[in-house]
């Protein structure tokens, strides 16, 4: 049982392993910088940062000042912060480095008085995972008097039976209420919000289903490519990448059952539902089911870009999808018969997660003349970069019929635009011990289910490969999964 700690302002020592690399840089150190400053997590705080470079506490401490100066985009007086960062370079495969780490926590605790509770932050390759979880606990890292709560960045796992193994090597060490396993996009304030926009509007929740809802399509597009990521990519792809958690979780969300109460484990039972509802698609229907692509040269905003094949560390022959888009099923009362679409890909025309939800036809049409449509009714979630709701209706305009319109709620409806980043809100949940938006094994073993034959049938060559320009919306055959249906990918820019 999680139990959510009333206390305002957690106090904890966080460890961060990896505190070298670019996640620690790019997001956990100006999350932190947040949380202090916003005065959510007490000042008495104290981080540990573990790499093998051979820093100095002050060369770390410059680190972490430049990457708040860059994150923040202003230069502030940033000594008195720095001055809670401690840096213990080590190689974590060396298990009597912990004893040192542990005497370095156990002074720390004293001098902050931080009660010994500590965040384990797992900000390291994933073959890392399992021998830092069991080093933790063998050394007396986690035998404190407070509590210890380990945070696992993804990828958790490669595969079913991969997942399987490291969630068998951290739960030797761990119980499943001291893992936090991240999935940054339930940090998002929209992601969030598709519960509320759910469940607490009576106009949304009577009609959230296959008797008015048409289809539901999901996009997260990105304009990067592959950056610097080529070795990692390559053994992933977007599949892996993006659709066996982040699609998977938006799914979840948006078609589950109201939980019977907003708890964790209420919560995270609903979602576990929904994937297990999930049709299953053989290796030999993957085709019918899903459409692969990779992005070949193209050009975005005046900029030439270079094909996937031709980034660093990518092979000549790569077959690695950079782009996926999917018709999933949900084999449910509330779900049989409705597609839900999901697509996502790099080096597309525009950085933008949507979910539309696409309303049924009314029964006749009265303002539109013969041949033409009604437009849809469409809710439309914005999740980045702009955040809100977009609903689009009929109504009478400028002494016509019937016009479609937009009623659009954005970023300035809602209370600015500054929504704390994902990485912020996860940190301070988990430093209350909430882990409702984290994802429990259970659900990560059925993604892995749900994606195992579909990786398994491209492996084998069972569907075609299909490139896209960079700086497009993906492959034609994407929009020939909808039509099969009579629907279309609705703009999302
Ligand atoms: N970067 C991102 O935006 C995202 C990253 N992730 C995940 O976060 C994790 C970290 O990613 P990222 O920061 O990009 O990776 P980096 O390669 O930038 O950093 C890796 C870190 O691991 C440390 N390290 C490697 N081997 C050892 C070792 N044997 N002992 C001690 N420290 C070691 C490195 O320290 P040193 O070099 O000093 O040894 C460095 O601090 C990965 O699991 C990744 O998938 C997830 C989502 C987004
Ligand atoms: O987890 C990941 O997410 C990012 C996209 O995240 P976003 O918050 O910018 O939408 C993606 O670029 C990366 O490949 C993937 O590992």
């Amino acid at each position: 049982m999680n139990v959510i700690t009333q206390e305002k302002h957690p106090k904890a020592i966080i460890v961060i392993f990896g505190a070298t690399g670019d996640l620690a840089k790019r997001k956990l150190f100006p999350s932190i910088y947040r949380l202090v400053e916003n005065n959510k997590i007490s000042q008495e705080f104290a981080v540990v940062g573990v790499g093998r470079r051979p820093w100095s506490n002050d060369e770390f401490r410059n680190n972490v000042s430049d990457s708040i100066q860059t994150a923040m985009k202003e230069s502030k007086e940033l000594d008195d912060f720095t001055s809670h960062f401690y840096y213990h370079p080590f190689d974590v495969t060396n298990p009597t480095s912990y004893l040192e780490l542990n005497n370095l926590l156990n002074n720390l605790d004293g001098t902050y008085e931080t009660e010994g509770n500590r965040v384990f932050f797992l900000a390291m390759a994933p073959e890392f995972f399992g021998t830092i979880a069991q080093n933790l606990k063998k050394q007396g890292l986690t035998a404190t008097n407070g509590w210890s709560r380990i945070v696992i960045e993804k990828p958790f796992g490669h595969d079913l039976p991969s997942a399987q193994k490291l969630n068998q090597e951290i739960r030797e060490a761990f119980n499943e209420d001291q893992i936090y396993r991240i999935d940054h996009y339930l940090g998002k304030e929209m992601v969030q919000n598709i519960e509320v926009i759910r469940f607490s509007n009576a106009l949304f929740e009577p009609l959230w289903n296959n008797r008015y809802i048409s289809n539901i399509q999901i996009t997260s597009s990105e304009t990067l490519g592959v950056e610097d990521r080529g070795r990692y990519y390559e053994n992933s792809g977007a599949l892996r990448d993006m659709v066996q958690n982040h699609m998977l979780q938006m799914v979840a969300l948006l078609a589950m059952e109201p939980p019977i109460k907003l708890n964790t484990n209420e919560i995270r039972s609903e979602k576990v539902k929904v994937l297990r509802a999930l049709r299953a698609v053989s290796e030999d229907e993957v085709k019918d089911y899903f459409i692969r692509g990779q992005y070949s040269n193209g050009e975005l905003d005046g900029k030439q870009l270079i094909a996937y094949r031709d980034e660093n560390n990518v092979d000549d022959d790569s077959q690695t999808e950079t782009y996926v888009a999917g018709k999933l099923l949900i084999d449910n009362f509330r779900w049989a018969g409705v597609p839900f679409y999901i697509r996502t890909g790099k080096r597309m025309a525009a950085k933008s997660t949507k979910i539309v939800v696409q309303f049924k036809d009314i029964p006749m049409n009265l303002y539109y003349k013969k041949g033409e449509t009604v437009p849809p009714n469409l809710l439309i979630i914005n999740i980045q970069p702009d955040e809100g709701i977009t609903l689009h209706l009929n109504v009478k305009k400028d002494g016509g019929n019937s016009k479609p319109v937009k009623l659009d709620l954005s970023n300035n409806f809602f209370d600015g635009i500054n929504t704390p980043e994902a990485y912020e809100k996860l940190l301070y949940d988990c430093m209350r011990g909430d882990a409702t938006n984290f994802t429990h094994w259970d659900e990560v073993a059925l993604s892995w289910s749900f994606v195992d034959p579909i990786s398994e049938a491209w492996k084998k060559g069972k569907a075609e490969l299909t490139t896209y320009p960079s700086g497009s919306m993906g492959p034609k055959e994407a929009d020939e999964l909808l039509k099969d249906d009579d629907n279309e990918w609705l703009p999302v820019n």
